[in-house]
C-alpha cells in the first residue's frame, strides 16, 4: 500500500430555509495521512481534536471499519494522521466531513471501488441528513434530497458573495439543537415554509442575491426554534447588515452564524464583528468547489474521488 491523504472540507448547511437539503462546502479541511503500519496507530494534529487518540475510540477508523464490514472486508492496519481546520459542533459539519473521510479510507484500504452516489448513500444513512454530506463530498453548493427513499442532489452555480462566518467558543451538539425543532408541522405552516424556501432557490439561481438574504433570514423551518440557543443571534445579524450583508442565518444546527455579502464587503464586516465579538472566532471563508481530494503521498500523483 503505498500511503494517501484524504482532504475533505467542511461545510455550512439550511443557509435559512433549506433545513436539511442546503449545503456549501467551505474551504476548512480535515485531512487523514495513511501510511502502512503493522498495528492501527492515530495521531491527531490540531487544535480542535485530543492529541492523545486511542486507534479503538478514533471516530473516523469507526466509520471506515463499519463501511469496510458491510462489505464484507476487513481493514488493514495503518497509521493514521488527522489533521482538522474544522471547529467542532460549531454547526461547520466536523462530522459529515469525519464520515466521508471514513467511507473513503474504507473504499481505499480495500478497494471498494465505491461511486460518488454510494458514498453520499452511506453518508447520508450514517448523518441521518444528506445536507453535509453532499457538498463535503462534490465541492460546492449542493441541493439534496433523501425524501424519496435514496439521496437525489443537483448542484448550483457557484456563489458570487463573500462569506463570514462568526463562530463562538461555546458547542452546540447538532443532536441537542434538532431536539429543540418541532416534530409536525401544519399543513399550513409547510406549505409556507417551502414557498419561502422555493424562492431562495430560485433567487440564487438567478444570481439575486438581495432577495435570496431576505429569504434565508425569512426560515420558518428551524430558525426560529433555534433562535434561543444562539448567542449573539440578533447582534450579529444587525452587524453584519449595517455592514451590507444579503442576510444572515445559522450556520447548520449552530452556534456559528454565517453571513453573505455583496463581493468586496466581508473585510469590512469581519473588523466589525471582531471589534464586536473579541472572543469569537470571525473568519472570512471561500467556497470549496472540490469536495473529497485523495493524493497518493508517495508519487504527488492526485486524483478526485468522483
Ligand atoms: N475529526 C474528527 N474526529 C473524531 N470525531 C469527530 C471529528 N469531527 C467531528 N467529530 C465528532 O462529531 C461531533 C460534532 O458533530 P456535530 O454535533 O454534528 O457538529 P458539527 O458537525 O456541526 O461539527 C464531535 O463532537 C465529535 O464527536
Ligand atoms: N440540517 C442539519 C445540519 C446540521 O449541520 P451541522 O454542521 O450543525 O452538523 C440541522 O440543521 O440539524
Amino acid at each position: 500500500m503505498k500511503p494517501f491523504r484524504i482532504r475533505v472540507p467542511a461545510s455550512t448547511a439550511n443557509i435559512g430555509p433549506g433545513f436539511d437539503s442546503l449545503g456549501l462546502a467551505l474551504a476548512l479541511y480535515l485531512t487523514v495521512d495513511v501510511s502502512p503500519s503493522s498495528k492501527w496507530r492515530v495521531e491527531q494534529h490540531s487544535p480542535h481534536l485530543s492529541a492523545d487518540a486511542n486507534a479503538e475510540d478514533n471516530y473516523i477508523l469507526q466509520i471506515a471499519r463499519e463501511t469496510a464490514g458491510q462489505f464484507h472486508k476487513e481493514l488493514p492496519a495503518c497509521k493514521l494522521v488527522v489533521s482538522s481546520e474544522v471547529p467542532l459542533a460549531r454547526g461547520l459539519g466536523s462530522s459529515a466531513s469525519a464520515i466521508v473521510a471514513g467511507i473513503e479510507l474504507a473504499d481505499q484500504l480495500c478497494s471498494l471501488s465505491l461511486t460518488p452516489e454510494q458514498k453520499l448513500e452511506l453518508g447520508n444513512d450514517i448523518e441521518g441528513h444528506p445536507d453535509n454530506i453532499a457538498p463535503a463530498l462534490y465541492g460546492g453548493l449542493i441541493i439534496t434530497t433523501a425524501a424519496a427513499g435514496r439521496v437525489d442532489w443537483i448542484r448550483m452555480p457557484g456563489l458570487d458573495t463573500d462569506v463570514v462566518m462568526s463562530i463562538p467558543r461555546q458547542d452546540l451538539k447538532t443532536e441537542a439543537s434538532r431536539k429543540a425543532l418541532p416534530d409536525m408541522f401544519s399543513r399550513e405552516r409547510a406549505a409556507a415554509a417551502s414557498s419561502v424556501s422555493n424562492v431562495l432557490v430560485a433567487a440564487l439561481l438567478s444570481g439575486d442575491y438581495r432577495l435570496a438574504g431576505k429569504m434565508m433570514e425569512s426560515d420558518l423551518f428551524h430558525e426560529p426554534y433555534r433562535a434561543h440557543l444562539i448567542p449573539h443571534y440578533n447582534d450579529i445579524k444587525l452587524y453584519a447588515a449595517e455592514q451590507g450583508a444579503y442576510g444572515t442565518v445559522i450556520s447548520g444546527a449552530g452556534p456559528a452564524m454565517i453571513s453573505f455579502l455583496p463581493k468586496g464587503k466581508g473585510k469590512a464586516c469581519a473588523d466589525q464583528l471582531k471589534t464586536e465579538l473579541p472572543d469569537y472566532q470571525i473568519e472570512r471563508l471561500s467556497v470549496d468547489r472540490t469536495g473529497l481530494h485523495v493524493t497518493q503521498s508517495s508519487t504527488s500523483k492526485e486524483r478526485t474521488s468522483e
